[in-house]
């Protein structure tokens, strides 16, 4: 599959006659009944953003693209722009210039966008007041999506035993595991996931690793920002690495460690950005 998708899988663009069963709905951003995988493409191209009244670019002429089949891991140092180019790829804040975009389409022209992107950015978004389980019923009922889905996500999550509980009581780590499920609920084939990893204990990063690898091997596209070097050795296929907006790297987790294994990952890392 990684063949074909290396292949194809960056030049294609939604509307191509594949074998989509309804090709012209999918140039419209509508979600075809089955969506061909090498189009679950997450494009950013000359993306740049400046701040009203910010003294440098958040984002600079940033161009890289995450591809279905990886995790493609989104590093950076603090301030490097990733949740301004995750914003940017959700249409929650406007580009200064460039593009961002997921199926070719920029995110506010997406129908039924939760089906197709499911995102984490922060941990908060629940009322305290509700349980985890209500909450993501609340957010199903809104998009049409079946209780069913809910518990399903629940336990993906490892929330199941705590589904019942108020969110108040909950720790960084269940509010993480809870921003994923809601993630998980639209059964999205691309998902955009700042600092999933936050919070969680051993248990939960592991987990948390298995989850993203299994959605890689689904034929997703996961692109998930994080400071956690060792996990990103773990997890990530690809490497797309940031400083002050711009591109410092963007290779396999192979190509970056080299025959040091996973371990050399943070070294490299720290040479790359000068150690900022
Ligand atoms: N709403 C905003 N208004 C003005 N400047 C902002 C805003 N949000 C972010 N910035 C600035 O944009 C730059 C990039 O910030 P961003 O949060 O995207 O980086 P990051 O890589 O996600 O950082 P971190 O790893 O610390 O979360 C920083 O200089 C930050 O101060």
């Amino acid at each position: 599959m990684s063949t074909y998708l290396e292949a194809y899988g960056h030049r294609l663009r939604p509307g191509y006659p594949l074998s989509s069963p309804s090709p012209a709905t999918f140039g419209d951003c509508a979600r075809p009944a089955r969506l061909p995988s090498v189009c679950r493409v997450i494009e950013v191209r000359d993306l740049t953003k400046t701040y009203p009244g910010g003294s440098r670019e958040a984002v600079a002429g940033l161009s890289f693209t995450a591809r279905p089949g990886r995790v493609t891991g989104f590093l950076g140092p603090n301030g490097a722009g990733k949740t301004t180019t995750l914003r940017l790829l959700l249409g929650l804040t406007r580009p200064t210039a460039g593009e961002a975009l997921i199926d070719g389409c920029p995110y506010a022209r997406l129908k039924e966008p939760l089906r197709r992107v499911g995102a984490l950015l922060e941990s908060g978004g629940a009322h305290p007041g509700r349980s985890a389980r209500d909450h993501l019923r609340w957010l199903a009922r809104t998009h049409g999506i079946s209780a069913a889905r809910v518990a399903q996500v629940l336990r993906l999550a490892g929330l199941a035993e705590v589904a019942d509980r108020r969110v108040a009581g909950f720790s960084l780590g269940m509010r993480q595991r809870l921003g994923l499920a809601a993630a998980l609920l639209g059964d999205p084939p691309v998902l955009l996931l700042d600092e999933p990893g936050n919070g969680l204990d051993a248990a939960g990063l592991r987990s948390l690793r298995e989850t993203l690898r299994k959605l890689a091997a689904e034929g997703r596209t996961v692109l998930v920002s994080s400071h956690l070097m060792a996990e990103m050795a773990l997890t990530a296929d690809q490497l797309v690495v940031i400083a002050r907006g711009r591109l410092l790297a963007d290779a396999s987790v192979r190509e970056f460690t080299g025959a040091k294994g996973p371990g050399a990952l943070e070294e490299a890392f720290l040479r790359l950005t000068g150690g900022e």
